[in-house]
């Protein structure tokens, strides 16, 4: 197994164009090869970290300053104006795509303004003219926090106009400053003092983190876990009310969510990054031990596309920032040689120094005295080889590639996807479904682990890597290929290949990265027609989007078989931050 001291380096732009990267956007079209052959690509990764989805900008041009700049000057002090230079009219942005980290904040705006109001404010060409200037300080009453975790404000005095506001909480009266140009409805502010804590919720004794409150990482270290996961259930809920389009009264209310049992030191994977010097710096000796003030390894400030210093991330299990302070050092020592700035890579795994298959052969009781099941190490190479254990199955992966970042409630997981696909039992006994088709499969989690429920497994996964990962798990874990089978491919492609599937005893398992289901693969599911579908996602809005979808095109059917949701579960993945993975199982009627 591939373990390194020295760090494996990729310069940032690399791991954005990762396809489970993509943030949230308009659900994606089919690329014109849908043949079924192998696409190569590079690491996935579902949950993209140092997100601050409230503060992602909506565009990075024309704002109410320029646009104030245009109509509000006077034109009696105004030098003539050269008959050659026009003025260019200044374009209102865009409304942000469907189901973007951007449209949910602003669909919440909506909701707190009303609609109308917005719609009206938008009409007459006001929808970026804020009341505040950039540096206006204010005192204000938090009313919600929106799904990416900050507090939402009515600006006092004003009905149409909000103020986002990162860390503060309902009912808590803060002291804030207005920071940049308005975006659509809202300014983005900076908490300066609690003048009124909602003490019910706020403990700020809770707080691990030195870093809190300037990390873009976590947002939630001052609740309890039972508010987080509160919280989290009221998101999922609110994304299926807003995107699935679902009369409400055909949605299961929400169910608790499920925690997380590790809510610090959980996660798996972390991905620091930091610049080169800037050019005004002359290299010099850096003294052994030293870190130079301007130099920053960490993650980025919160709403800011900027690293900040970051000497441990307590999210992260202990062999990951072991690794990582280290390697702070080494890196600052030789700061000058990097040409380009740099994403780490920092991965959790099971020691590797025992061969696998000796490894899975062993006893129960020889498995309990090995330290190949309890001994840890970070792999920082983004090719070498990862290795951990979900319930009793072992998983084999490349470290850049994709695997769920938070192995503590992966069996969880597991279970509940097993435990739901059941279905409910029935006075003439539950007949377990026999077949199984696990589509976005990565390195196999769900087709290895549910595999001995079925008599028949099929995977599909758009990275190579990743399959052939999960074709060694399926014989790392016992499973003959003649059970089950992986391909490289459009998850699209997977329903020629299950002809022979009875769809009245298939589940499928969709885990697609956060922009959803493209058309193709859902007009191809719902022709499947299978008995149970189980979608589970790291972003609620598209998943939201995409079930109210699969639902819709089953109304009217002939043969009357529709598909309804049955259930809807949060899993607390990412404790301390507002990301949450959501679960919703859809039955055939
Ligand atoms: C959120 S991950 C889920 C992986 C796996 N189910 C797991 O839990 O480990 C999404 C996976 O979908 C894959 N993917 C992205 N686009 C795809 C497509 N069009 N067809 C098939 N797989 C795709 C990514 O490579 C990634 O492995």
């Amino acid at each position: 197994m591939a373990e390194s001291t020295i760090p494996q380096t990729r310069r940032a732009s690399e791991l954005e164009s990762d396809p489970g990267d993509e943030s949230c956007a308009k659900r994606p079209k089919v690329d014109g090869d849908a043949s079924g052959v192998e696409y190569a690509t590079g690491g996935t990764e579902g949950v993209v970290e140092r997100i601050d989805e409230d503060l992602a900008p909506l565009v990075k041009e024309s704002t109410v300053n320029d646009m104030q700049s245009n109509s509000l000057g006077s034109e009696k002090n105004q030098p003539p104006k050269r008959a050659t230079k026009k003025k260019r009219k200044q374009k209102e942005p865009p409304l942000p795509e469907s189901c973007s980290a951007p449209d949910v904040l602003h669909q919440e705006i909506c909701h707190l303004l009303g609609r109308e109001a917005v719609e009206s404010i938008t009409a007459s060409g006001g929808a970026f003219k804020s009341p505040y200037p950039d540096g206006h300080e204010l005192e204000i009453t938090i009313e919600k926090v929106g799904s990416g975790g900050s507090g939402i404000a009515r600006a006092p005095g004003s009905e149409s106009w909000a103020i986002v506001v990162p860390f503060a909480l309902p009912e808590e009266k803060v002291r804030v400053e207005i920071v940049g140009r308005p975006e659509r409805m809202y300014s983005n502010a900076k908490m300066l003092e609690i003048l009124q804590p909602n003490e019910a919720w706020r403990d700020d004794s809770r707080v691990r983190c030195q870093y809190f409150t300037q990390c873009g990482g976590c947002q939630y270290q001052m609740l309890s876990s039972e508010k987080q996961l509160d919280l989290k259930k009221n998101v999922i809920t609110r994304a299926y009310e807003t995107y699935s389009k679902l009369p409400a009264a055909s949605l299961p209310s929400t169910e608790e969510t499920t925690e997380s049992p590790l809510v610090y030191k959980y996660r798996t994977k972390i991905t620091p990054h930091f610049e080169r010097p800037r050019k005004s710096i002359k290299p010099y000796d850096i003294k052994d031990g030293e870190h130079p003030p301007w130099l920053k390894i960490g993650f980025n400030l919160v709403g800011r596309n900027e690293t900040m210093d970051i000497e441990e991330c307590p999210i992260a299990t202990d062999v990951l920032n072991e690794q990582y302070k280290k390697d702070r050092k080494d890196i600052a020592q030789k700061i000058f040689s990097y040409k380009k700035g740099v994403s780490l890579m920092y991965r959790d795994s099971l020691d590797g120094s025992l061969d696998a298959v000796e490894m899975m052969s062993l006893s129960t009781t020889d498995r309990e005295l090995s330290e190949a099941f309890t001994k840890h190490v970070c792999v920082t190479d983004q090719k070498g080889l990862s290795r951990e254990m979900v319930g009793d199955y072992l998983f084999e992966y490349t470290a850049g590639s994709f695997f769920q970042n938070n192995n503590t409630i992966l069996p969880l997981l597991v279970d509940y996807v097993k435990d739901t696909i059941a279905g409910p039992s029935t006075s003439s006994g539950t007949k377990h479904p026999t077949h199984l088709v696990d589509t976005y499969c990565g390195a196999g989690l769900f087709a290895i682990s549910l595999s001995d429920r079925f008599e028949h497994v099929a995977g599909i996964e758009l990275s190579s890597a990743s399959i052939a990962s999960a074709k060694r798990n399926a014989e790392l874990n016992q499973i003959p290929p003649t059970k089950i089978s992986f391909l490289a491919g459009d998850a699209a492609n997977i329903f020629d290949v299950v002809r022979s599937f009875p769809p009245s005893q298939t589940v499928v398992v969709i885990d697609p990265p956060r922009k959803g289901c493209d058309e193709a693969f859902i007009k191809q599911l719902v022709e499947f027609r299978a008995a149970t579908v189980v979608y589970v996602s790291c972003n609620v809005h598209t998943q939201a989007r995409d079930v109210g979808d699969i639902v819709r095109r089953t109304e009217g059917d002939d043969e009357g078989r529709r598909y309804r949701v049955e259930r809807v579960r949060g899993f607390d993945l990412f404790p301390q931050t507002a990301h949450v993975e959501s679960v919703a199982v859809l039955r055939l009627f």
